[in-house]
């Protein structure tokens, strides 16, 4: 089943458009990327949906990209606006890109003893890493009989937080969520297991689907496999990303998401004595006499700390898994040219 979008309802807007020189007007049109499969694309244009092939040329891509196509072949990659990458280990792939220019993600925690602050500071470095606006959404407010402790809670962290409490299971519940959800938006889900990702998912799309339905795609072994698409249509018009890879992404290379969460620790900082202060012992910290004046909560500094630590060790096993993976290719690379060496002898 194929949806009819025009390029404003796709998320088209002055940000993309002005990146176009005027000869690129005339000659090539604007795509989203709706699904990358392995040896092609899903794009939509304005008004219809194609394929295009993957080409060795061309740069990483990911659901949500913008690009330039010229007879439906590929031309450029737009400037993102935002984007949610995983850091991967391996030589040759080193930044695997999940999700691309999406306005808002949605931040899923249930009202109930899976309540953690902490995750929640967590998908928040996350999601300020990668640009993108959160708002948190505390799901089974139909199980809970006292939701305002909970959003009170989260407004503790940051008072300027969007925070709501919602019934995932009743779709009147969920038109609290509308304002982030008009058409032309790009909305993501991240939380963990057993919040109700998938019902709210279920109830944002409501009697929509998919951008268009599954396509078939020969695999490597040229089996026929059927692939999903990555971009659905809410009810309310915005446009859902929901891939696999937003439910698993990993705390690397995230120190400015991290501080950016923790603003008020990072902004004291500054007036502890040691500009590398690590808020414990040291004399003259800010942080730690804010703590006392009850100014800020040690669980936050705790959480803080944990983060900055998890996606430092994150990063460096991450790197060295590289290195690991580049000492290994070049020691295939020696055995293969020394029994060249040895070929080319016998011969
Ligand atoms: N009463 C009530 N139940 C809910 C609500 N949201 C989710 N549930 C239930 O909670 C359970 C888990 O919900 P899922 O949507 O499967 O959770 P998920 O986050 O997608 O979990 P994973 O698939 O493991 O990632 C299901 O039994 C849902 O019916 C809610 O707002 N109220
Ligand atoms: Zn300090």
């Amino acid at each position: 089943m194929s949806i009819i979008f025009s390029l404003s309802e796709l998320g088209w807007r002055p940000f993309f458009r002005q990146q176009l020189t005027f000869e690129e007007w005339e000659s090539s049109q604007p795509a989203r990327i709706i699904a990358v499969h392995r040896s092609n694309l899903d794009v939509a244009i304005d008004g219809q949906t194609i394929v295009i092939p993957v080409i060795p040329s061309m740069p990483s891509l990911a659901v949500g990209d913008w690009i330039l196509i010229e007879n439906n072949g590929f031309q450029r990659l737009l400037e993102r606006q935002s984007l949610f990458s995983r850091k991967a280990a391996g030589s040759k792939v080193s930044e695997q890109l999940i999700a691309a220019n999406l306005d808002t993600a949605f931040i899923v925690c249930s009202m109930n003893q899976d309540f953690n602050l902490n995750r929640i500071e967590r998908y928040l470095a996350l999601v300020a890493e990668a640009e993108v606006e959160p708002v948190i959404v505390l799901t089974k407010q139909d199980l809970c009989p006292d939701a305002e402790h909970f959003i009170d809670q989260v407004r503790s962290i940051d008072s300027t937080l969007q925070i709501l409490g919602v019934n995932s299971l009743d779709s009147e519940s969920l038109s609290i969520l509308h304002p982030w959800c008009s058409p032309g938006r790009t909305v993501a889900l991240i939380g963990s297991s057993g919040v109700g990702k998938s019902t709210l998912v279920n109830g944002l799309l409501g009697q929509s689907q998919q951008v268009t339905g599954n396509i078939r795609e020969d695999d490597s072994k040229g089996r026929h496999t059927t692939t999903g698409r990555s971009l659905h249509l809410t009810s309310a018009g915005a446009l859902l990303l929901d891939t696999p890879g937003m439910r698993e992404v990993q705390l690397a290379h995230c120190e400015s998401g991290v501080e950016a969460t923790f603003a008020e620790i990072t902004e004291l900082s500054e007036q502890c004595q040691f500009h590398d202060c690590q808020h414990q012992s040291e004399p003259g910290c800010a942080v730690k006499a804010a703590i006392l004046t009850g100014k800020i909560d040690q669980r936050r500094l705790d959480s803080y700390r944990k983060l900055l630590r998890e996606q430092a060790m994150n990063s460096a096993s991450l790197a060295e898994k590289r290195s690991q993976n580049k000492a290994y290719t070049r020691h295939i690379k020696s055995v293969a040219k020394s029994s060249k060496r040895l070929k080319q002898n016998w011969e």
